[in-house]
């Protein structure tokens, strides 16, 4: 056994062979390394095929079965969507049917929310543009403690400041801007609008959107001020 593994390996003949398994005298497959000889010069036997115990063997002999078109597997029926009408509510038989609320009209949105036009040249891509080229937006020099005392100072359309979640903003840059209109964010100039800001639209992020018109921060009034 293990002369004629050396003689395989070398591609020496072997000497004694007497004992070697028949699944060692398969070929080894093809390398394609083809420096290394692998093969013993006695094996160089072309394996069977199709192999011995293929189906293909097995098969009955012939030409290939063709199937008649009863033979065949049906056609699938007809998907319901494919015949339904549009505009015309199908009955609720079928999972595969368009969900019936998508055949009403869609409720009318609430006057409420409704976004003002905006003046020329004034649209958010403007304010992302003014609000990046540097200008001085805030008015003031340095960042300062805002007690509400100060903030109700700056109530004017022209000098209006107002607090969101701690910052106190110059909004007057911003007021042609707002897309709900000058009117509704003059509501809470002088004032701390958070809440107000938080029930209309949560989802703006107003400190990136007025982070170049910071003028300070909110804080509680001086005990000395107090009334
Ligand atoms: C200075 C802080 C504020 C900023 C940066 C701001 C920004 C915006 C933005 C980006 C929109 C468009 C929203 C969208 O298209 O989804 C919007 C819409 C609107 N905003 Fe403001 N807003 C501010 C304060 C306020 C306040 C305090 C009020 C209410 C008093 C208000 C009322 C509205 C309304 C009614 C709309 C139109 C409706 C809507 O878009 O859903 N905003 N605002």
């Amino acid at each position: 056994m293990a002369s004629y593994l050396k003689s395989w390996l070398t591609g020496a003949p072997a000497t004694a062979t007497p004992d070697i398994p028949t699944f060692l005298k398969v070929s080894p497959p093809p390398s394609d390394d083809e420096g290394e000889e692998t093969e013993t010069e006695d094996d160089n036997s072309v394996p069977a095929f199709p192999a011995l115990n293929s189906a293909q063997r097995a098969a009955p002999s012939g030409p290939p079965r063709i199937l008649s078109d009863s033979a065949l597997m049906p056609p699938p029926p007809v998907p319901s969507l494919a015949t339904r009408t549009p505009g015309v509510s199908p009955k609720p038989a079928s999972s595969l049917l368009v969900p019936t609320t998508t055949t009403k009209r869609p409720a009318k949105p609430s006057k409420k929310r409704e976004k003002v036009a905006l003046a020329p040249g004034h649209s958010p891509l403007d304010w992302a543009a003014l609000k990046s080229s540097g200008a001085d937006l805030r008015g003031v020099d340095t960042l300062m403690r805002i007690p509400p005392s100060v903030l109700k100072k700056h109530r004017s359309k022209d000098d209006a400041w107002s607090a969101f979640n701690g910052k106190v903003y110059n909004i007057t840059p911003y007021l042609a801007f707002h897309p709900g209109g000058e009117r509704e964010l003059m509501r809470v100039a002088g004032r701390d609008g958070t809440q107000l800001f938080a029930s209309t639209h949560a989802w703006v992020n107003a400190d990136f959107m007025l982070d170049s018109c910071l003028v300070g921060f909110l804080v509680s009034e001086p005990a000395s001020d107090l009334p």
